[in-house]
Parts: C-alpha cells; structure tokens; sequence
C-alpha cells in the first residue's frame, strides 16, 4: 500500500492521458519515438546506457497503457533501467539471510473457539502474518479470480481494447489499470502491474468492471468481505473485545481489490515486485498463484511464504496495529521475482477506507495506567496521506513513528 502501499495510490497522483500508440511496437520503438530529440536513442531503455532520461522513459512506459507486461512482451531480454536496483541495494543484502521459519497456518474450521482465538492472537501479535484454511470462500471463486485476473492482464493494449479504456493515474476513478502506483516517486520501478477496484463502501457499475472477469470480481469482492468480517470478530475477541467490535467502528467498511500480475523478469535478480512495505489498511487478504515470491519481515530476516493451494494470506495493517495499541503487528513485505517463465498473479484486498473522516487511536478499553496510548488519534483518510508523504523504507515505518505519542 503504501504499498509502498497500493491503497496509498488514492492519494496522489497527476492524471496521465491515456495513448493511443500501437502496441504492436516495441516499447524500445515507443521510447525512442517519444524521447527528446537529445536523448539517447532506442537504447535508452537498455541497461548499458551510460547516460539517460529517466523521467522521460518514465512518460514513455505510461503512454504505451500496457504496462511491464507490453515491456515483456516486446521480448526484452536485459532489465531497462527504470527498473534496475542500486548495486548497493540493502534489502537484497537481507534477503540473503532468508530465515527458515514458517508462516503459522490457522484453521478456521478447528472446532475448538478460544484455540481459534488464542491462535490468531499469537499470530497476529508475534507475526502480523498468517495462512488461513478451513475458510468458507469457494475454490472455484479464487481460482476463477486468479484466472481472470490473468487474462485481463494477458488481454491486448492499444486503441479501443479494454486495457486502454481502464489505464488512468486518476485517483477518483474506481476502477483503474496501470503500472506502478508510484512510477513519477519511487527511485526504482517495480516489476509489476495492477488493475485496482475500489469495491466499497460505493460498489462500481458492473459496466465499469472488465467484462472479462466482471463477475468473478463481483463475488470475489462479496467473498471476501465475508471472509473479513469473520476475521475481524475473531481478531476482536483476540483483543477481548467483544466480536463486533472492529466492524462496528466500520474497519470492514471500505474495500479495495488491487490485482497485480508480475510478467517474467529477464533478470528477476536485478529488480524488484513490490519494493518493501507496510499495508496502511486495518487488515489485508491476499490470495497467491504457485509462483511465490511474497516474502515477510521475521525476527530481522525475510521469509518466504510459499505458496499453499487454498489458503489465503492475512496481515495486519498499521491503522490496526494503532488501534490493538501494537498488540498487533503491521509488518514489512515485500514481493522479490523469480527466475521463471511463468507470470506471478496475486490479489491483495484491503480493508481500508481512503476518504473516511472517521478518527482512529488505540482503543479505549485496551489502555490502563500500565497501558497508556502510544499513538495519537487520526482520521483514517489522514493517515494515507501521511504515509503517502512520509514514504516507507527498508525496516522503519515513518508515518506510524511520526503518530507515536513522546516519550
Ligand atoms: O503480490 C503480493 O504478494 C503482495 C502484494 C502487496 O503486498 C500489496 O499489494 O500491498
Ligand atoms: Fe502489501
């Protein structure tokens, strides 16, 4: 969110007109046509470059409305430069020391209640991350989501198709297509490209859905809050809550499904899918294809989350984390790119709520004397902006750090 949050998306940008070129050109042709007179060349785009217009390779990938996967599909066989990482980037030095440790898995059909409970706490509270099975959302819905998702991003660009009528950095349009939230503010482009729906509290026309999946999306999006909702009453009760309570102060009121499709890399080493980040949501859902790649900051180390047919991937989001007055952990993620044929699919929905005015601190029937409140109050929409401007880093998380209460 930020991703590096993809909720973050709601709070900035400058609209990009959409392009009409033909995709049947290179995205190196598409550079070159669109790059100052001065500029390099078609190889711009390429690594060996020594000098290059970055900003303008930027504008030239955006025009093109088909994302890394035009790039990809092109037939690049060396990362263009936007994407590179620095030689000295640190978060590649730590995910060297991946640890070995496994995501706990909670099944949500265990017949046992307060073990349910008493799971989810300490998973919750020691990890921030876990697997959940046993749920009730159809496999069929999740395979057909993955499936459509993957076509619509496999689907042509170019004038008329549906990709160019959804690409757009608008931030009031609720169904959105395009590459890298952040393109114009990150220093390293992503690998990645994602087609987000703001799903609620106002539901899309189904008209302004992709056809090809619109009705998948549909159910998914009414899967999930279901699934939510369930979750938020158990992680209500892990709080000693009663299990209303997160929904009745409207956490599972706003829903976006972000779903990103990572094309394959020709040097996946040397770039990134999603930079490290913490959700700024109360709570996200993702669900994986086989590839892999998530991998989850533990103890200082990154660890991967293999990929469990099924099962979905639940974490706690930082508006969380200051709600549970850090009971709960908002932990960093990132999603590193492997070296394979096959694209990477994954489908994150957030509970989150972008525009709502509503305040949120730690919750009064947590704190006692010997648990005074360790952040300040914020409106929930406020606290996108403030991540939004305070960015996210490596291990840090600045905007719930500038919310943290004096010593
Ligand atoms: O693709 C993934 O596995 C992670 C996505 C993610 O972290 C996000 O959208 O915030
Ligand atoms: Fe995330």
């Amino acid at each position: 969110m930020t991703y590096a949050c993809s909720i973050e998306e709601h709070m900035h940008w400058k609209f990009i007109p959409q392009c009409t070129l033909d995709p049947q050109h290179t995205l190196q042709e598409q550079a070159a046509h669109q790059l100052p007179r001065t500029s390099t060349s078609p190889t711009a785009m390429s690594a060996a470059a020594t000098t290059y217009d970055r900003e303008a390779e930027l504008h030239a990938l955006d025009a093109t409305a088909s994302g890394v996967r035009g790039i990809f599909t092109s037939g690049v066989t060396e990362l263009p430069r936007i994407f590179r990482l620095p030689d000295s980037q640190p978060l590649h030095d730590a995910a060297a020391m991946a640890g070995q440790e496994t995501l706990p898995v909670i099944d949500l059909s265990m017949g046992d209640h307060e073990a349910l409970v008493a799971a989810i706490r300490l998973a919750a509270s020691e990890w921030g991350f876990f697997l959940v099975t046993g749920h009730s959302v159809p496999a069929e819905v999740i395979s057909g989501t993955i499936d459509g998702t993957r076509a619509f991003h496999e689907s042509d660009g170019g004038e008329g198709t549906e990709k160019a009528r959804l690409y757009t950095r608008d931030l009031a349009r609720k169904v959105k297509y395009n590459c890298n939230h952040d393109l114009y503010r990150s220093k390293v482009a992503s690998w990645r490209d994602t087609l987000q729906l703001t799903m609620a509290p106002d539901t899309p026309a189904p008209s302004e859905l992709p056809e090809n999946c619109r009705d998948m999306l549909l159910e998914y999006s009414k899967q999930l809050t279901n699934l939510m909702h369930t979750l938020f009453g158990l992680l209500s009760e892990a709080l000693g809550l009663n299990p209303s309570y997160l929904t009745d102060i409207e956490c599972n009121k706003g829903q976006l499904v972000v779903c990103h499709y990572y094309p394959p890399c020709p040097e996946p080493e040397l770039a990134m899918g999603i930079a490290p980040h913490s959700d700024s949501s109360f709570m996200t859902v993702l669900v994986q294809d086989g590839v892999g790649g998530l991998q989850v900051l533990y103890k200082e180390k990154w660890v991967d989350v293999t990929p469990m047919p099924g099962a979905f991937i639940v974490n706690i989001g930082d508006l969380l984390q200051i709600l549970s007055n850090d009971k709960f952990q908002s932990v960093k993620h990132k999603v590193v790119l492997k070296k394979t044929t096959a694209p990477r699919v994954s489908i994150a929905c957030f509970a989150s709520h972008p525009t709502s005015k509503r305040m949120y601190g730690p919750i009064k029937e947590l704190l006692s004397k010997e648990n005074p409140p360790l952040y300040k109050e914020i409106a929930a929409g406020d606290y996108f902006a403030l991540q939004h401007r305070t960015g996210v880093d490596s291990y840090k998380n600045k905007a719930l750090e500038q919310l943290r209460c004096g010593p």
